[in-house]
């Protein structure tokens, strides 16, 4: 019935203040404000073009452009990936070569695979393209920097001369990411000025002398970092959106366990249902307090690196393309586990769970594919072990690589399955764990000749030491926020249950490492298990409340099933009748094609 709020009664179990956990979610950011402009897919992709004119433009360079774009009188397209290269940046083959008679770079693409391909907005109304081209002056290639390349005419929108564009198609499913014009471009010949090189981090003279940057050349990648970090913040909204969706459908939908006419069970009271939800609802808390963190760690790079000081730019580098990756397989993983937690039903459009799969997916892609940024995450992580050595005390989250040797000889004391409550045990428990799988790398890497090779053959090993490495981070995170002052009757307690629920999620689900890397005993995993299903337990009766603190409107949760008043039967049934097949009783084609074949006569019983 319209008015009457079905999850009432779940609402009315809460142990805690609600308000105070949408505040403590809400965190330093504004959801909505982020997330918008992720789901609203616009062409101007302000995520990269602007942040990348920031990082790499002169000053006089961005008081040009950034009013212009800010303005959107001009729009870009941060246009990086090519036909042949996406992960390899360095591989990219357009080219940009210095003219020192006409003072202008002419761009070009030598091949087919040269051919720009995916960057955001290209395809129909970017204007300008931020292009990343191999710099060539007299034949030298002095590798990929970044050019300013006017499109198209401000006037009547048609592409300029040389400049060859397109879409590159409709993408995986009907999701809204095919209302993104990723684009096709060829460059032919086209010139430019050579002050539309952006030019802060190196130049190029008048004269055709390379200038090369005084400061480390990764900062060219910066944009990359920049969006990462926020990608991080985005996976705790994708994945929050989809566990809000299941959580409440899951305390709707009742099914089976009738007794005299009782009402049947809630699926959301089936253990089953509850070991592959609430890890997901811990997920998307544990994911959030790690972005702010990332984003706290971001701001003071920017600081540092205003005052040249790079010491924790390879951190920033590994800490952004590490849990980027973790979180962006968490996120799809998960909402694809909602999906399927919402039976039949999650599979309707009118779920919003296809939907927001389809748009979400591809983050495990873009900006870095998400075995690429492990394998960054482990080189980073094998060269601080070597340093080792050299007495180099590793520091924020490789600290605890200091103390390898003592973690090398750690073994867990946890005796009752309430010891795993205790953070201090939980942490040593998972430094131990990545420390020990990255050591065992280190080890086998030390036997090859040719530490390349090392890295290629043992690459699947070093991947899963890195995902240990980004789990631990994201695990000391979540413990470190409850260490902060949280105001609000049973917040804190509830948060204590997510944090543990979370890393014992992980500890059950990696107990290979766990024990291969002697770090428990079998009968310790079993005890984390054991308190893992008492801990849903306690979560139970704070489900709905705890996904009514992500605050989202049933607007921007676009779900019959997420609905904050439950009333999903009769909402269900009206959404299948705004389909347009069902403006009419007989199908379009009946008469033309079924109604011939069922109307053909029989023939000796056979048609
Ligand atoms: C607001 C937004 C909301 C969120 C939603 C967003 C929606 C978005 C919508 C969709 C938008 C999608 C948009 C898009 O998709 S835009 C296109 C995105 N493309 C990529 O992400 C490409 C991924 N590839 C790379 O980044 C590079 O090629 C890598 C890194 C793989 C290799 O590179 P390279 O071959 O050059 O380097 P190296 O491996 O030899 O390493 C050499 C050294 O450099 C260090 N190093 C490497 N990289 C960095 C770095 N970044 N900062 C600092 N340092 C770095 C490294 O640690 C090593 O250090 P050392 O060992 O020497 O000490
Ligand atoms: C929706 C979407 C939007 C995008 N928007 C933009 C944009 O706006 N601008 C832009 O420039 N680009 C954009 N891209 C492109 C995107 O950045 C690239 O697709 C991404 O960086 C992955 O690169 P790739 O496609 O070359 O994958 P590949 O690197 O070819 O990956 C293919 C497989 O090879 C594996 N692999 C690759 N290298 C290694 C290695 N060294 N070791 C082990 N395995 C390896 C990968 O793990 C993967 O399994 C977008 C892509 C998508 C899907």
């Amino acid at each position: 019935m319209e008015g009457v709020d079905h999850l009432a009664h779940e609402r009315n179990k809460a142990q805690f203040d609600v308000a105070v956990m949408k505040a403590v979610w809400a965190g330093s950011r504004d959801a909505y404000e982020l997330f918008h402009r992720f789901s609203r897919l616009v062409a101007n992709d302000p995520e990269m073009f602007i942040p990348a004119i920031k990082a790499q433009a002169t000053e006089e360079q961005q008081k040009q452009w950034l009013p212009l774009a800010n303005k959107m009188k001009i729009i870009g397209s941060y246009t990086q990936t090519e036909l042949g290269h996406g992960s390899n940046v360095r591989g990219l083959e357009t080219t940009a070569t210095f003219d020192p008679k006409t003072d202008e770079f002419v761009l070009n693409s030598p091949t087919l695979t040269a051919t720009k391909w995916w960057p955001g907005g290209l395809g129909k109304i970017a204007t300008h393209a931020l292009a990343h081209a191999r710099l060539i002056i007299d034949d030298k290639d002095y590798g990929v920097h970044g050019f300013l390349v006017q499109l198209r005419s401000l006037d009547d929108h048609l592409t300029l001369p040389g400049i060859t564009i397109g879409d590159i198609g409709m993408k995986y499913g009907s999701g809204a990411y095919n209302t993104m014009d990723n684009g096709s471009l060829i460059f032919d010949h086209v010139r430019i000025p050579r002050n539309q090189m952006l030019m802060r981090l190196s130049q190029v003279t008048r004269e055709g002398k390379y200038v090369p940057s005084n400061v480390p050349r990764q900062l060219s990648y910066g944009t990359m970092v920049y969006v990462r970090q926020k990608i991080v913040f985005d996976a705790s909204i994708a994945l929050s959106r989809a566990v809000c969706i299941s959580t409440r459908y899951s305390a709707v939908r009742r099914q089976f366990g009738s007794h005299n006419g009782s009402p049947e069970t809630q699926v959301i009271d089936y253990k089953t249902q509850q070991a592959r939800l609430f890890p997901l609802l811990a997920s998307a808390y544990a994911i959030r307090f790690v972005s702010e963190w990332l984003n706290s760690f971001y701001k003071d790079l920017l600081q540092r690196l205003e005052a040249k000081d790079f010491s924790t730019l390879p951190e920033a580098h590994a800490c952004t393309a590490g849990l980027k990756s973790i979180t962006t397989s968490v996120a799809a993983d998960g909402i694809e586990e909602c999906r399927k937690l919402c039976g039949g039903h999650g599979y309707l459009t009118s779920s919003g769970l296809p939907e927001l799969s389809a748009v979400y997916i591809p983050a495990c892609t873009y900006e870095g594919d998400n075995v690429v940024m492990l394998l960054q995450v482990a080189r980073y992580l094998m060269k601080t072990i070597s340093q080792l050595k050299s007495g180099n005390k590793p520091v924020g989250t490789t600290a605890y690589l200091g103390r390898a040797e003592q973690l090398m000889q750690y073994h867990s004391d946890v005796l009752r399955a309430e010891d795993w409550l205790k953070p201090n045990v939980v942490v040593e428990a998972f430094e131990a764990r990545a420390a020990r799988m990255s050591m065992a790398c280190a080890q086998n890497l030390s036997k090859f000749n040719n530490p390349e090779d090392g890295f290629q053959e043992l690459s699947a090993d070093l991947v899963e030491a890195a995902t240990a490495h980004c789990q631990l981070i994201i695990v000391s995170k979540f413990i470190e926020k409850l260490q902060q002052d949280i105001p609000g009757k049973g917040v804190k307690e509830q948060l204590g249950v997510l944090r543990s629920i979370y890393a014992l999620f992980l500890l059950h689900k990696h107990i290979g490492d766990f024990l291969s890397t002697d770090c428990i005993t079998p009968k310790q995993g079993y005890l984390a298990n054991e308190q893992l299903r008492s801990l849903y337990s306690q979560v139970r009766p704070n489900a709905i409340a705890l996904v009514d603190a992500f605050n989202y409107t049933d607007h921007f949760l676009s779900s019959v099933l997420g609905r904050y008043d439950g009333n999903v039967y009769p909402k269900l049934y009206e959404e299948a009748w705004k389909d347009p097949l069902n403006d009419t009783s007989i199908p379009d084609g009946f008469h033309e094609y079924v109604q011939p074949m069922l109307k053909q006569p029989l023939h000796h019983g056979r048609l």
